[in-house]
Order: C-alpha cells, then sequence, then structure tokens
C-alpha cells in the first residue's frame, strides 16, 4: 500500500498550476526603482514592465500631435492612448563586469512598432509627462495597457519558468492601484540627499555633466536652466515627491501590505539580492543570498 501511495506520488505533477508571481516596486523618484526592478526581473527570470515609460509614451504622442498640457487639450488624448501600439521590451544589457556581479538590462519601449527608448527620455517629454500623467483618463488608458503587457510578460516568463515565472513593474501606484494583489510589494526610499547625489552621478556619466546635461536618465526635476549644486537637485526632488503625493489621481502612497526599504545607505547589490530572496521566500523556493537578511 505505502508502495503504491509512493509511486503515485511520484507521477503527481510537482507543480501545482498557479497564478504568475508579481512584484510591484513603488518609491520617490530617484530611488532606484527602474535599476532594481531590471535587475529583480533579471535575477529572476520574470519580465519587466517601466511602467514609467508607458507614461512617456503617452506624452510623445501629446507631443506630436500638437496637444498642449492644459486640461481640455488633452480630452483627446486618452482615446489616441487607447488605440496606440506601445510595448515595452527587456533586452540583455551589459554583462557583469565580473563574478557575482549584478546584471541591469537595458529596456526597449516601442511606440506603434518605432523604437522610441530614446525619443521618450528628451527634455520635452521630461516637461510634459507629469502633467499628462495626472490626468485621469489618461491614467485609465496606461493602467488597461499596463496590465496587458504585465499578462504577457508573465505568461513568457511562466513558460519558461512553470513554477514560479512572474513579472516586475515598478512605478508610483503598482502597489496600490495597478495590482492591489500582487505577491511582493516594496516601496523603495531613501533620503532626497542621497537621490540628488545618485541623480548627480547618473547626468554626469551620461555626457556633459549636471549642469548642461539633457537627458539624465528620467531626471524631471531638472529644469532649462543648469544645476549648480546637489542641493538644488534634492530641492527640486523634494518639490516632486510633493506633487506625486499630492496629487488627484492614483497619489503615491505606501500599500500597507507593502515592504519598506530605505536604501539610504545600502549597496544596489544588497537590495536586489534582498527584493529577490522575499521573492524566492514567498513562492516557496530557497533564498540564494543568505547575507541579505532585511
Ligand atoms: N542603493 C543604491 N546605492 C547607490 N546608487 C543606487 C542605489 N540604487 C539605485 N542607485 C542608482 O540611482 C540612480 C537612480 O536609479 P533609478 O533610475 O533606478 O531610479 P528611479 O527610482 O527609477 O527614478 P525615476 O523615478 O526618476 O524613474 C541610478 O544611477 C541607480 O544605479
Ligand atoms: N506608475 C506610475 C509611473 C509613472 N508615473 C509618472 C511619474 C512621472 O511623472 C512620469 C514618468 O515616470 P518615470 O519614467 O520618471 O519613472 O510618470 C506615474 O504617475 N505612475
Amino acid at each position: 500500500m505505502l508502495c503504491r501511495a509512493a509511486a503515485v506520488l511520484r507521477r503527481a505533477p510537482r507543480a501545482v498550476p498557479r497564478r504568475a508571481f508579481t512584484v510591484a516596486i513603488d518609491g520617490p523618484a530617484a530611488s532606484g526603482k527602474s535599476s532594481t526592478a531590471r535587475a529583480v526581473a533579471h535575477e529572476l527570470g520574470f519580465g519587466y514592465i517601466d511602467s514609467g515609460s508607458i507614461y512617456r509614451c503617452a506624452t510623445l504622442l501629446a507631443l506630436r500631435q500638437g496637444i498642449s498640457d492644459a486640461a481640455e487639450d488633452r480630452a483627446g488624448l486618452a482615446a489616441l492612448v487607447g488605440q496606440a501600439d506601445i510595448d515595452v521590451r527587456i533586452r540583455p544589457g551589459p554583462r557583469p563586469a565580473g563574478p557575482g556581479q549584478i546584471v541591469v538590462p537595458d529596456v526597449q519601449v516601442l511606440l506603434d512598432g518605432e523604437d522610441v527608448s530614446r525619443a521618450i527620455r528628451s527634455p520635452e517629454v521630461n516637461r510634459l509627462v507629469a502633467a499628462v500623467a495626472s490626468d485621469g483618463p489618461v491614467r485609465d488608458a496606461v493602467l488597461r495597457i499596463q496590465r496587458s503587457l504585465a499578462a504577457a510578460a508573465e505568461s513568457l516568463s511562466t513558460a519558461r519558468h512553470p513554477a514560479h515565472g512572474g513579472v516586475v513593474m515598478d512605478g508610483r501606484d503598482i502597489g496600490t492601484a495597478v495590482f492591489p494583489n500582487a505577491e511582493l510589494k516594496i516601496y523603495l526610499d531613501a533620503s532626497a540627499m542621497a537621490r540628488a547625489i545618485r541623480r548627480w552621478d547618473q547626468m554626469s556619466s551620461q555626457g556633459n555633466g549636471p549642469a548642461g546635461s539633457a537627458d539624465a536618465g528620467n531626471a524631471q526635476e531638472q529644469p532649462p536652466a543648469a544645476h549648480s549644486s546637489v542641493e538644488d537637485i534634492a530641492r527640486e526632488l523634494e518639490k516632486r515627491d510633493y506633487t506625486d503625493i499630492n496629487r488627484k489621481h492614483s497619489p503615491l502612497r505606501i500599500a500597507p501590505d507593502a515592504v519598506v526599504i530605505d536604501n539610504t545607505n545600502m549597496t544596489f547589490e544588497r537590495q536586489v539580492h534582498a527584493i529577490a530572496d522575499l521573492a524566492r521566500e514567498r513562492m516557496g523556493v530557497p533564498r540564494r543570498h543568505d547575507d541579505d537578511d532585511m
């Protein structure tokens, strides 16, 4: 009898079919959401969706159609966004520089088949995107795109890893509005000064230095006039935090069930390993980075 039971157990499928695992990463500007989310997705073999890039595509559409940031002019934008074909793909990025180093893949964004990865980070888009992202109907249209892109990315990932596939999405309202039932919600935070220093470094590494850089990551806080100091950038980031927290539609909030990670004094590697291991723990698979207990 025992032998029979054992044989039946051996024949039983190992993994019970389950919904794919969703990791939602939210937080203020320059807290490290997108770089962390991409690295975590790579480490777990998950899909990745940069939700900010969808708002940026909506903004590019507005600019190309000559739609200004006046609310009445934006009335038709939500319909345009709903009809657009927007795709966000993860690209195998630079190889790690040494053994054990973290891979942060690049992201490619397609708007109606055109590669707009650079165009959506132009100074014009940076200037308009916050206004576009505060529009209720545009947010509803983007929400539908976010969910359908995530479903596609999840099914690709689960086709490769049937027992533990999933998707990582980063933004401002992923754990609160887009995926309120996400299996793991992270709220990534850091002091305004730490974020300003990172932004400064980002701008410097992109060529012209903070004073003249046109495209510094996603830096919307960069005014047309050049920044003279890290303190200026910190003040701009605080202004943006205020706008994000106080806007009417989907304001930036910490979901009650989110794990808050303040990475002010944390290395990039540690936060990536910690989040990946939290996901593994919740999926019931062994942790890989035992030193990274949070
Ligand atoms: N723990 C960390 N220590 C130092 N630098 C970090 C850390 N985490 C992320 N960074 C760096 O901070 C910079 C900003 O990160 P990232 O672009 O991922 O932020 P973000 O939150 O997605 O920004 P935004 O909201 O504007 O899109 C990047 O250069 C990233 O490599
Ligand atoms: N889930 C999201 C993602 C982004 N936004 C807003 C915030 C920014 O104004 C804009 C672009 O985001 P970024 O690429 O800089 O991360 O979109 C949002 O409201 N909700």
